[in-house]
């Protein structure tokens, strides 16, 4: 298949090295190409020839792919400010980057993809080693389907003391690497063990949190649970993520890789989206089951509807969102009540928020105010967070967290990292959590649970 040349590789990369020197600091490329349609979990997978930091992002609505391998750059920041402390790395980033691009297309160019960890005040364990607390990456190569249209950008830190021709040739030989169009062969992990971690001590922590709330120390907390598996080899992350993506429609499907372990997942949840000054949030919570007719599943769907125990838990994330939402933006939009949202195995209550976000304020911002809202965390907010790090006996790493992406054209979105997993080479550890208020019956939430863990242990093979 014939693709477009690169775009003067060698003059612009010439020209920011000259840059380079004059100024005595690294300098950023970013080259945008409109490319022939390109598969996405195809290009994920090649990517494990060219670089093992590879990011995969889908949305929701399935109108946005991106894919990225390799580091340009990354972004990290420490416990406190971690938000505000990416955002002025990032605009720095953008400050001194010259973009090449004729197209202009949300996704495309310098944009970074990653995630941040539940509570960075947690304890930190070797689990989550590979993963801290805030971590944007901006990929080397970024494949983004858009608007029925495949682009792929190339972002490169130029540094002063860089060899133009190596790096040229090297850059040009990865791009054909990556634009070569094989089929990948998916390959089904085989499980060996499947362990899931204290589910009685698990009932016991809810019927405990039920009783706190009772008593008035909190109003309501989501208590996640995990449940271990072993794999003959190790695991194939383009076959996972595919087979998510398969499976799990209207959900986000992400994965990051870092360290050689990765995080994938595909969660309902969205936090924030952002394209220009439009600003949408979403409040899901609240949970039943799908029927196996369509008079079982809309009798479930009136039943959670009218469930007065469900319709709290969910209340106390509208409210949280519609505080956090105001204090920043205008013409903010929510109805009164929730509707349906189905997914393959459950559905949930929902309800969308609309917002125009006022001037000053950027999606990191959005995120910071709104991170960890009443559907991971609890109410109130600060309480919640040091109840879970004191009762829940794991370790969230990432689970939980803000994931996604965002651009240098202000648009971007950041979705919840719930029903996901770590994979580490042949094991997996699976995460999900369900919110307790005082009405919470421990073995209800224990099956709760049990059904937000199905996607992920399918297409594991532990089912
Ligand atoms: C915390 C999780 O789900 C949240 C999102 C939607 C519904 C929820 C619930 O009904 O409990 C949870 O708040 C999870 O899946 O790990
Ligand atoms: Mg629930």
């Amino acid at each position: 298949m014939l693709h477009t040349k690169a775009p003067h590789i060698e003059e612009i990369a010439g020209e920011a090295l000259q840059r380079a020197h004059l100024l005595g600091e690294p300098q950023c490329i970013s080259i945008v190409e409109h490319i022939d349609d390109m598969d996405a979990f195809q290009f994920f997978h090649t990517g494990e020839a060219v670089d093992l930091h590879r990011t995969f992002w889908q949305s929701a609505d399935n109108d946005l792919t991106m894919v990225g391998i390799g580091r340009a750059s990354q972004l990290y920041a420490e416990r406190t400010d971690r938000f505000q402390e990416v955002q002025r790395l990032w605009q720095k980033l953008m400050d001194n980057a010259v973009v090449y691009d004729d197209y202009q297309k949300k996704g495309t160019g310098l944009a970074a993809l990653g995630g941040f960890s539940f509570d960075p005040g947690e304890a930190d364990e070797r689990l989550w080693e590979s993963f801290p607390d805030s971590q944007m990456t901006i990929p080397a190569f970024l494949l983004t389907k858009v608007d029925g249209a495949s682009y792929l950008t190339m972002n490169v830190l130029i540094f002063p003391e860089d060899h133009l021709k190596q790096m040229v040739h090297q850059l040009l030989e990865q791009r054909e690497t990556l634009l070569k169009s094989d089929t990948f062969e998916p390959l089904f992990p085989v499980v060996t063990s499947r362990k899931e971690i204290a589910p009685a001590q698990w009932k016991e922590t809810v019927k405990k949190a039920t009783e706190d709330i009772r008593h008035g120390k909190i109003s309501k907390v989501v208590l996640a649970r995990e449940l271990r598996l072993k794999f003959q080899d190790a695991v194939q992350a383009a076959s996972v993520i595919k087979e998510l993506a398969d499976s799990q429609p209207n959900s986000y499907i992400f994965a990051f890789e870092s360290q050689g372990d990765y995080f994938v997942g595909a969660t309902p949840e969205r936090l924030a989206k952002l394209e220009n000054r439009r600003l949408v949030s979403t409040c899901l919570a609240g949970t039943i089951p799908r029927g196996a007719t369509s008079e079982e599943d809309e009798a479930l769907g009136l039943e959670l509807l009218n469930d007065s125990k469900n319709r709290q838990e969910h209340q106390f994330v509208v409210d949280m969102i519609k505080e956090a939402v105001e204090a920043c933006s205008s013409a903010v939009s929510i109805p009164d009540a929730p509707v349906l949202y189905p997914l393959k195995n459950l559905q949930h209550l929902y309800t969308p928020v609309t917002a125009v976000l006022d001037e000053g304020y950027t999606l990191l911002d959005v995120v910071e105010k709104l991170h960890p809202t009443p559907a991971l965390g609890g109410m109130p907010q600060q309480e919640a967070v040091y109840y879970i790090r004191q009762y829940e006996q794991l370790n969230r790493g990432w689970y939980a967290g803000p994931v996604g992406w965002f651009d240098a054209k202000n648009n971007g979105e950041f979705a919840v990292a719930i029903r996901s997993a770590l994979i580490q080479q042949d094991k997996a550890s699976l995460f999900a959590g369900c919110g307790v208020v005082e009405d919470s019956d421990p073995q209800a939430e224990y099956e709760e649970t049990a059904v937000k863990l199905k996607p992920m242990l399918t297409v594991l093979g532990g089912l």
